[in-house]
């Protein structure tokens, strides 16, 4: 009995034994290698491609079966850079008149050849004058400085007993000439004094040409040597501050801009300051122009002033004129000359009428000098006005 005992017993023994040496090693088989103190850990790899077999290195020079295809090194994309346009260089103000006459003398041919038509006649009766009479009043001259022109051209033809064509009609010029009161100061005030640049207020009806005068008025003192920052406080159309910033980019002028249907006044304002802060010659500030309202236009180009002031006076208040509007534009004018001290006309739009007498009306209206012509949409479409060679388009034909 004890014998079985024991060999039960030693059986056990023996099973256990044998469970205990192959159980841990079936567990050595499945799990890695438990890491050993200092040892790097391998991170697993993903299968790669099969290795290319290594070329043997040749020694140089040695002739190949094939010539290598050549290889195409691919340039890397060239780094974009940004191109600004080229700053433009807008040609200086002086003889501008003179080179754009042919522009006022086609739309005034009409005008002119009815004239010297007229003056061509042998003897000038009652008729002749009053044909020159009418030209005049067609050509928006006014009734009031037509009767005073023709008057004294009558005059002195009787009494110098003028005869040719070219004596009548030089005798013309001069009384046209007389009627725009050559001797007015037709000089901007752009030029900078007491260590702060020169204001210039733009105003005038929608329409009229305001933004585009004064993109070209900075194109005229750029082209004279000036420097000039633009204030677009013409916030009531969203296109307006959009236009003159185009002028100024152009041009390389800065332009001090508010949001859409913001304060005009204070545009303006914060255009002078950034005028003063940069030391530019002149800042330009287009204005809005609503007349529907002639209280609330009152309201806001007052504002304006005002507030401009706070840095110092105004130098110069331009008011833009249509001049295809003809006499209605003088009844506008004569709104914004209760508003503000205007002290100069800008006329445009003189290419594309053959009213130019209206110039003559404007100043014997308005009693302000006319000191700038738009002739045309072109960037430095626009001139310096000078009686004289005015006149000289005007009546074209030959002095
Ligand atoms: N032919 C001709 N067109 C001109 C002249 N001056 C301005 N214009 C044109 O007139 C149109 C109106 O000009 P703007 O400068 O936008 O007029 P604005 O007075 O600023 O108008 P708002 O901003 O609406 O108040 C534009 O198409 C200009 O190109 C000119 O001397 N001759």
């Amino acid at each position: 009995m004890e014998y079985v005992v024991a060999a039960v017993i030693l059986l056990v023994v023996l099973i256990v034994g044998a469970v205990g040496l192959v159980v841990p090693k079936m567990r050595r088989r499945d799990l890695p290698p438990p890491p050993t103190a200092g040892s790097t850990t391998t991170l697993e790899r993903p299968p790669t491609a099969p290795e290319a077999p290594v070329e043997e290195e040749l020694p140089p020079l040695i002739e190949r079966p094939e010539p290598a295809a050549p290889v195409v090194v691919e340039e890397p994309p060239a780094p974009v850079v940004e191109e600004k346009p080229a700053l433009e260089r807008p040609e200086p103000s002086a003889g501008r008149l003179v080179r754009l006459r042919a522009r006022l003398a086609r739309s005034q041919s009409a005008f002119g050849r009815g004239l010297l038509s007229v003056l061509s006649r042998d003897h000038l009766e009652e008729e002749d004058w009053e044909e020159i009479e009418e030209s005049l009043i067609t050509a928006d001259v006014g009734i009031e400085a037509t009767q005073v022109i023709v008057e004294r051209l009558r005059e002195r033809v009787r009494i110098l007993g003028t005869k040719t064509v070219a004596e009548v009609r030089a005798q013309l010029v001069e009384e046209l000439v007389a009627a725009l009161e050559p001797d007015m100061d037709r000089s901007l005030k752009t030029a900078p004094h007491d260590g702060r640049p020169a204001v210039v207020l733009v105003v005038g009806v929608n329409g009229a040409g305001k933004t585009t005068t004064c993109g070209k008025i900075g194109r005229v003192l750029i082209g004279d040597g000036g420097t000039v920052l633009f204030g677009a406080a013409d916030t009531f159309r969203a296109a307006a501050a959009d236009q003159i910033q185009t002028w100024g980019e152009r041009v390389g002028a800065e332009t001090v801009r508010g949001p859409e249907g913001g304060d005009p006044a204070s545009v303006a304002f914060d255009a002078v300051k950034r005028g003063i802060d940069t030391n530019v010659d002149t800042v330009l500030i287009d204005t809005a122009g609503r007349l529907q309202n002639k209280v609330g236009l009152m309201d806001e180009l007052g504002k304006v002033k005002r507030v401009v002031e706070k840095h110092g006076p105004v130098d110069e208040t331009l008011l833009v004129l249509d001049a295809t509007t003809g006499q209605n534009g003088l009844e506008q004018a004569r709104v914004f000359t209760e508003v503000v001290d205007v002290t100069g006309v800008v006329l445009t739009k003189l290419d594309g009428t053959a009213k130019g007498g209206i110039v003559i009306a404007v100043q014997r209206k308005l009693g302000i000098p006319v000191k700038l012509v738009g002739l045309g949409e072109g960037p430095d479409d626009m001139a310096p006005f000078e009686p004289a060679a005015f006149v000289e388009a005007l009546v074209g034909g030959d002095a």
